[in-house]
């Protein structure tokens, strides 16, 4: 280890709060310090930030030169303690901007510096705490009218490791006396009109009180967060999902947390949130993405999304399954090694009866009835033997592999109990209109036909759900695979065993590097499995479909069907569950109507709603506009409280052609640009016009044009309604609005979504009348 030392500042030793008898004992600067004190214990909290990460370095580079020698065990161990260095290091350094943002001075006398993790010096001087510690809390709650022990909170605003400026908010009269000014929230509103980038930046400086509450919620059952647009119900479930890690740690990091949204490009645009918190083991994934190894594309027709989000599917898949398995109707003569032997229904049903009293899923309780079947006509083939020999014994112990090999019984089993794939019971499903009529008399002539395609078709997001229950119900095709399961849990525990006893070796190095609780046995275990792969729990939880998560998070929750819902609710049995949304906001086939209907068939007792009310987002004179138009189009939103008036009114410009729409958006943002000075600035367009206004753009724009949600660098994108779900801008052109609110079947959800995208500005581009309300 390092000696360098934390030497306190000359300001910080002046004030005299703390003895300097200790060379690494940091003072605090007193309530009345001023920037340039603030500035020096800042830099000493970043001089232990690198001593921290120097350390971790150092000890990942001895770890690492130890090279593979040695037992297994101390090669595991070697190779979890390398993973949780590295993995300190990323977590040291994802925290490096803006570290601390916050000061708490308190009726006792005493100040709390809260910050993204918690420091302490090596003299385990407590130096800064965890936003997420419970003595941090009262930063975030504490009003004028209750203290809760706080005279002042103070903002601390830093730009990466520079502090910029200072704001306080006095809650204790007094103080005033003692020379300190009082502020409002400034900090608030400077991190509201900040210009975006495209990527999703965490609040933990600025979280409200309301907000906060939510993100400290119990974890058990199912919490939902129903807010307008822009009442920070994404920020407040990411955050909440690092809180939950933090307080949950042994039982969260083990089992992991798995976050689903919308679609990649929502999912890019929030990836950096949870690092910026020191978080990196999540598992992210977008509906598209909920059956692993299946890349599924949209679903192109939103009737067909409508049917196969419906519960119904529960059943007809148990009902497809079953149907794979069947007798047969007169006795079958099956020949092996040229000898002819008759099987009979009886025999079949027995075979059958037998393997479903397993209970196991249905390919693996077919190699039960392969067994008993092969057994039987091993035993009659030996009774005809026997005969013909005249009861002469001979050895025939072969004769059950001979049976088994046989084509004819081959033939014979396949056609009572096919192996199956999820994927190849689906496309038979859709591709047989026999079969689908047989096992789904719950749908209409019409429903079915719509189902139908051909083999070979790719699979769609509402299949996901379908292939899901499909996997549950057939289990694993490899018949070897229990046996695979035995083995891995033996090991696993073998694993465990050995993560407790190096955890234990190491717990005091760990807790004097900071590393306290960073590192439990089941992780190192985790780390070890899989044959020395090194794969944490998140990774593992990504690509193995029967992995059961601590925690779910769903953002955009109002467009998920009952299906992926059943799917969700089977990767967490717990049943913890943050679901944030809109209700009004909803625009899929499937989207729920309230929150108690979409839980009811799973959690009905245990659901606990929560609402925010305040759109951080979006300017007053815009969030006006798009309420007026949502309640002339027959959409009850609730009234939002905004937080600015707005600098700039929204502009409507109307043009007689159609034709002219696509040159008219491209020099809209031009126009945004012009009035904002810098920002980004996003065209949401109908579906058929948003190819051309892209080429448009990249034609006038260039590289600035960017895919998805934009960066720093590429300042103007285009997208549809859909597209722009869940994501913001400093401007936003809106084109044809007519025919956005014609695309969503006049379901005002997806108009009312494109017009609250923005930070500061709206142009209205149109060519048609503009829906009721504008
Ligand atoms: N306490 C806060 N401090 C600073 N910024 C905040 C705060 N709460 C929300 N915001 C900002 O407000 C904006 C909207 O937040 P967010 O995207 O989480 O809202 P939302 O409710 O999910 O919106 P929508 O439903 O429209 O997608 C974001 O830029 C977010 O950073």
């Amino acid at each position: 280890m390092s000696e360098s030392k934390i030497k306190p500042s000359a300001a910080a030793s002046q004030n005299g709060r703390q003895s300097d008898e200790h060379a690494d004992v940091i003072a605090l600067p007193s309530i009345n310090a001023g920037i340039e004190q603030e500035r020096e214990y800042v830099a000493a909290l970043y001089r232990r930030l690198d001593q921290l990460r120097e350390e971790n370095h150092q000890q990942l580079s001895k770890v690492r030169a130890t090279g593979a020698v040695g037992t297994m065990q101390n090669i595991s161990e070697r190779d979890a303690f390398a993973t949780m260095y590295e993995d300190r290091l990323a977590q040291l350094s994802a925290v490096d901007d803006r570290l601390v943002f916050g000061r708490l001075d308190l009726d006792n006398g005493d100040s709390r510096y809260i910050g993204r993790i918690g420091l302490t010096s090596e003299a385990r001087q407590r130096l800064m705490l965890d936003w997420r510690a419970p003595e941090a809390g009262v930063f975030y709650q504490a009003t004028a009218f209750d203290r809760q022990g706080v005279r002042r909170r103070r903002h601390l605003m830093l730009k990466r490791r520079a502090v910029q400026g200072l704001e306080d908010e006095v809650l204790d009269a007094t103080v005033l006396d003692e020379g300190t000014e009082n502020h409002g929230d400034g900090a608030l509103l400077a991190a509201l009109k900040a210009r975006r980038t495209g990527q999703m930046g965490d609040i933990v400086a600025t979280i409200q009180s309301e907000q906060d509450g939510i993100i400290r919620a119990d974890r058990s059952g199912v919490l939902v967060v129903q807010g307008g647009p822009g009442t920070g119900k994404t920020a407040v479930a990411l955050h909440r999902a690092a809180y939950l890690l933090y307080a949950h740690r042994e039982r969260l990091k083990s089992a992991g947390v798995l976050i689903v949204g919308p679609n990649s490009t929502f999912m890019s645009y929030i990836e950096r949130v949870l690092p910026s918190l020191g978080e990196t083991g999540v598992v992210m994934s977008s509906l598209a993405d909920l059956y692993p190894g299946v890349r599924s594309v949209e679903e192109p027709d939103p009737h067909v999304a409508a049917i196969k989000g419906r519960l119904d599917w529960v059943q007809i898949i148990a009902d497809a399954v079953a149907h794979r398995r069947r007798t047969i109707a007169q006795p079958r003569d099956v020949t092996v090694e040229g000898v002819k032997v008759t099987v009979t229904p009886k025999m079949i049903k027995r075979g059958i009866e037998r393997a479903k009293a397993t209970g196991k899923p249905y390919n693996e309780a077919r190699s039960t009835f392969v067994k008993v079947m092969v057994r039987e006509i091993a035993e009659k083939l030996e009774r005809i033997l026997q005969q013909r020999s005249a009861g002469n014994d001979a050895d025939r112990s072969y004769l059950d592999e001979e049976v088994r090999q046989a084509r004819d019984v081959r033939v014979l089993l396949n056609l009572c109990w096919m192996p199956r794939t999820p994927q190849a019971l689906l496309e038979d499903l859709f591709s047989k209109p026999n079969y689908l009529a047989d096992v789904a008399p719950q749908l209409t002539k019409d429903e079915r036909r719509l189902l139908q395609r051909s083999p070979g078709s790719a699979f769609t997001i509402a299949d996901a759900p379908l292939l899901d229950e499909a996997a549950e119900l057939l289990g694993d095709l490899d018949e070897s695979a229990g046996r695979d399961e035995i083995r891995k849990k033996l090991s696993r525990e073998k694993d465990l065993e050995n993560a407790r006893k190096a955890v234990e070796n190491a717990t005091p190095q760990l807790e004097e590097m900071g590393i306290e609780g960073f590192l439990d046995a089941e992780a190192v275990a985790n780390m070890n499995a899989d044959g020395g792969q090194r794969m944490t729990a998140s990774e593992r939880a990504g690509v193995d479909r029967t992995w059961t998560y601590g925690h779910i998070v769903v953002d955009e929750a109002q467009e998920l069907s009952p299906m992926q819902w059943n799917v969700l609710m089977r990767r967490c049995p717990m049943k913890s569950f943050t679901a944030v949304g809109d209700i009004a906001q909803g625009s899929s086939p499937s989207a729920a109507s309230s929150w108690e209907q979409a839980f009811a068939p799973f959690a009905d007792d245990r659901l606990r709603v929560e609402e925010l009310t305040v759109n951080y987002r979006t300017p007053r004179n815009i969030v006006e506009l798009a309420e007026r138009v949502a309640a002339a189009n027959g959409l009850q939103t609730t009234q939002l409280r905004t937080v600015r008036d707005g600098e700039y009114e929204p502009i409507i410009e109307h043009y007689d052609d159609a034709s002219a729409l696509v040159t008219a958006a491209t020099d809209a943002v031009s126009a945004e640009q012009q009035r904002l000075g810098e920002g980004l600035v996003a065209v949401i367009a109908p579906v058929n016009l948003v190819g051309g206004i892209r080429r448009s753009l990249r034609n006038t724009f260039g590289k600035r044009l960017g895919a998805g949600a934009g960066s720093m660098a590429q300042d103007v994108v285009a997208l549809t309604a859909d597209e722009a779900k869940g994501l913001e801008f400093d401007g936003v052109v809106l084109v044809e609005p007519a025919a956005l609110l014609e695309e969503s079947n006049g379901r005002v959800g997806s108009l009312y979504v494109a017009m609250t995208r923005s930070t500061q500005s709206l142009r209205v581009v149109a060519s048609r009348d503009l829906p009721a309300g504008f």
